[in-house]
């Protein structure tokens, strides 16, 4: 049984983490150009799901989307805007990383303590992609925020002095060791795990590691959950992680259990991968979602992830899996057929495209309409 309070009827989130500019590349070429950081994708799927947030985010007087995003950025007029290029042909990355290869060209300011809102929230997530966020940052989150939640590659991420290659350290090497007890959720890829203790931290919090198509498993002191994905066709990785985090936390800000969260979480990543940078999702996907969640919620007791009496315990709610095939079912009626992609970005260099179960396959391929916009300037590669 999920222990916890009833989620509160308003929720006020917070996400902090600046946004960037992305550069796609591949076999030398610029593929897209797209806006990017957490806060876009989490914003994205909040936006999406009609759930308001509050949004914490730097940017320099270069950035090229303030007029696209629908939570204006800080500009700070000394900055440059925080920009990754990410490689996707490069085999193993320095930091041994089968997938992308990224690095940070250009870096924000930090987001101090300052620039946070002297107000109280019921949710936050520290989701900080280029290092902008500090340790008393993080601290002051964890003040003015009821449950925090933390996407771990903004705590262990380091960047080369020369080139900006993202590398990663172990977690107790970060200033933010210390504070993790005060954390509700700490997300991680399998790759980012490696950089973790997982068995000493779900002492202390729960821990989502995400895994790709494989889903994502929840771990908390004395159990864990292997929770199911959704079968997409990946055309670029960038900010699956990102919606994941965007819909697990959008499913409990809305009073789901934390399984069933998660849940919407595999299905909002499942989602982005289909598109490349920032998804554009088909609203009437985002309806069919926002009405499966609404019956979700009548048929649970509405519950948001709580710390009570120090221990979390959940079991996969009566009803888990029928919710899962209602999502999945989400996507069915609006596929249509779509030429490949000859961009397609695989998550490491030796990946191949899912194969996606009977019900999409036949000829033509039936996948989801690409409904994202075309990226801000693509170089075309057709021959
Ligand atoms: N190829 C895929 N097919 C289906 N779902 C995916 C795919 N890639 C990612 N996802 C979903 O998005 C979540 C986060 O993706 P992952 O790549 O693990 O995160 P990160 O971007 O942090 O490495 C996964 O747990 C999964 O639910
Ligand atoms: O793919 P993902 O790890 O979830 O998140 C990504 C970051 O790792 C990357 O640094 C950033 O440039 C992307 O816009 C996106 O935020």
């Amino acid at each position: 049984m999920v222990t916890g309070r009833k989620s509160p009827l308003n929720p006020r989130v917070l996400i902090v983490g600046n946004y960037c500019h992305d550069v796609l590349i591949r076999d030398g070429d610029v593929l897209a150009e797209t806006l990017g950081g957490a806060a876009s994708f989490i914003s994205n799927v909040f936006d999406g799901l009609s759930i308001r947030c509050n949004l914490i985010s730097k940017v320099g007087q270069d950035f090229k989307y303030q007029a696209k995003v629908s939570h204006g950025a800080i500009v700070v007029p000394s900055s440059e805007t925080t920009m990754f290029h990410a490689y996707f042909d490069l085999g193993l990355g320095g930091n041994g990383r089968e997938d992308r290869v990224l690095k940070r060209v250009s870096a924000c300011e930090p987001i101090t303590p300052m620039d946070l809102p002297d107000t109280r929230f019921d949710f936050g997530m520290a989701v900080g992609v280029g290092g902008e966020i500090l340790p008393e940052t993080l601290e002051r989150m964890l003040e003015i925020c009821r449950v925090v939640f933390v996407d771990i590659q903004a705590l262990i991420r380091v960047f080369g002095r020369d080139d900006g290659a993202v590398n990663l350290v172990n977690l107790k090497e970060s200033g933010f060791y210390p504070l993790l007890p005060r954390i509700g959720v700490l997300k991680a890829s399998t790759e980012e795990a490696v950089f973790v203790d997982v068995e000493e931290i779900r002492k202390w919090c729960c821990v989502v590691v995400t895994n790709g198509k494989e889903g994502c498993k929840v771990y908390w002191s004395d159990g864990e959950l292997q929770i199911a994905p959704f079968l997409a066709n990946q055309r670029d990785p960038t900010g699956a992680g990102d919606s994941f985090l965007g819909g697990f936390v959008a499913g409990l800000v809305q009073g789901l259990s934390v399984p069933d969260a998660a849940l919407l979480g595999n299905f909002l990543g499942s989602l982005t991968v289909e598109q490349i940078g920032l998804p554009k999702f088909d609203l009437r996907i985002l309806q069919r979602v926002r009405d499966e969640v609404q019956r979700r919620k009548m048929q649970c007791s509405s519950y948001c992830y709580e710390r009570s009496d120090g221990e979390l315990k959940f079991s996969k709610p009566l009803g888990h899996e029928q919710f899962h095939a209602s999502l999945g079912t989400a996507k069915l009626p609006y596929l249509q057929t779509v030429q490949e992609c000859r961009c397609d970005l695989p998550r490491s260099p030796n990946s191949v495209e899912q194969s996606l179960p009977n019900q999409y396959t036949g000829h033509p391929k039936l996948l989801p309409t690409p409904f994202h916009e075309e990226p801000v300037r693509t170089i075309d590669n057709e021959p």
